[in-house]
């Protein structure tokens, strides 16, 4: 039997769930991609299950079903979601330029709601490598995700820095959830007791990386520098469980999407009935 192919997003944002994940056991082959290109071989059937942006699973409800008690959120500041620009604040951005990332989906569509529908702004949109220097050549603000945007906020030249999880939470107040754990429901027909056994090590991986947090950091920081202080203050700062609040803040984002059109109305979240874990 061919393995089961399980999408891993490659941003340290990730190694809290996957630092301790061990496959012995399992047959299972992982795929590492930023966020757009899982969404994108997901939707293929090229990967089974894994992280994919909040936003493809909007795109997907009819077919795919959520992995309980794993998510990427946040609840205020995310510290990897930064839309840099010359300007202060949201508002004036209205009419503007914008560069966006082509990682990303739901970071790009919440910043349509938060321009959009929040400030009534109809700016125009540019979707760009995730080159900070080459999108503000182009464009009045540029949004990075992930790895690109912690490096961008290091080396920023000077822009002013919006973190779009204290943006939504400041209009809102509530938790935002940029990637949900999706599995095709193609795949659970088939492989249900597989599906589960993979989920219940990811969940306990998750746990004990979130318990013993040092090695997690010393991976990021051989992998990106930086402080120990920044990191902890990182993978503390965002939830990795999709519990009420994040269910709360997901459906409003969902509302908000279908509103604008971004996604269809009324995209129904389907939660797996899997083992239990600890809320944030
Ligand atoms: C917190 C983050 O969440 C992410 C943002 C995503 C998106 O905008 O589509 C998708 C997956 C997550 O990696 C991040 O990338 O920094």
């Amino acid at each position: 039997m061919r393995p089961i192919r399980i999408g891993r997003i490659a941003f340290t944002n990730i190694l809290p769930i996957y630092h301790f994940f061990d496959p012995a056991g399992l047959n299972v082959e992982l795929i590492h991609q930023v966020p757009s290109q899982l969404n994108r071989r997901m939707a293929a059937g090229e990967i089974d299950m894994g992280p994919i942006s909040s936003f493809a699973y909007g795109e997907n409800h009819s077919r795919y079903s959520l992995i309980p008690h794993l998510s990427v959120s946040s609840r205020g500041p995310v510290r990897s979601i930064y839309l840099f620009t010359r300007q202060a604040d949201l508002s004036d951005l209205r009419s503007a330029r914008i560069a966006v990332t082509n990682t990303s989906a739901t970071s790009v569509a919440l910043l349509k709601i938060l321009l959009q529908y929040f400030e009534g702004g109809d700016p125009e949109y540019l979707t760009m490598p995730p080159s900070l220097e080459e999108m503000m050549d182009r464009a009045d603000a540029a949004l990075l995700i992930g790895d690109d945007a912690v490096r961008g906020a290091w080396q920023n030249p000077g822009y002013r820095v919006l973190d779009l999880g204290e943006e939504w939470y400041k209009r809102t107040g509530l938790d935002m959830t940029f990637a949900v754990w999706a599995v095709r429901d193609e795949v659970i027909e088939r492989l249900r007791d597989e599906v589960s056994a993979i989920a219940s090590r990811l969940i306990g991986s998750k746990e004990k990386g979130l318990k013993d947090l040092f090695p997690v950091v010393e991976e990021a920081r051989r992998r990106l520098g930086g402080s120990p202080e920044f990191w902890f203050q990182y993978y503390t700062g965002l939830c990795y469980d999709l519990g009420e609040r994040q269910l709360e803040g997901l459906k409003a984002y969902y509302q908000y999407a279908g509103e604008l059109g971004l996604l269809p109305e009324n995209v129904r979240i389907r939660v797996l009935d899997l083992p239990a874990g600890t809320p944030c």
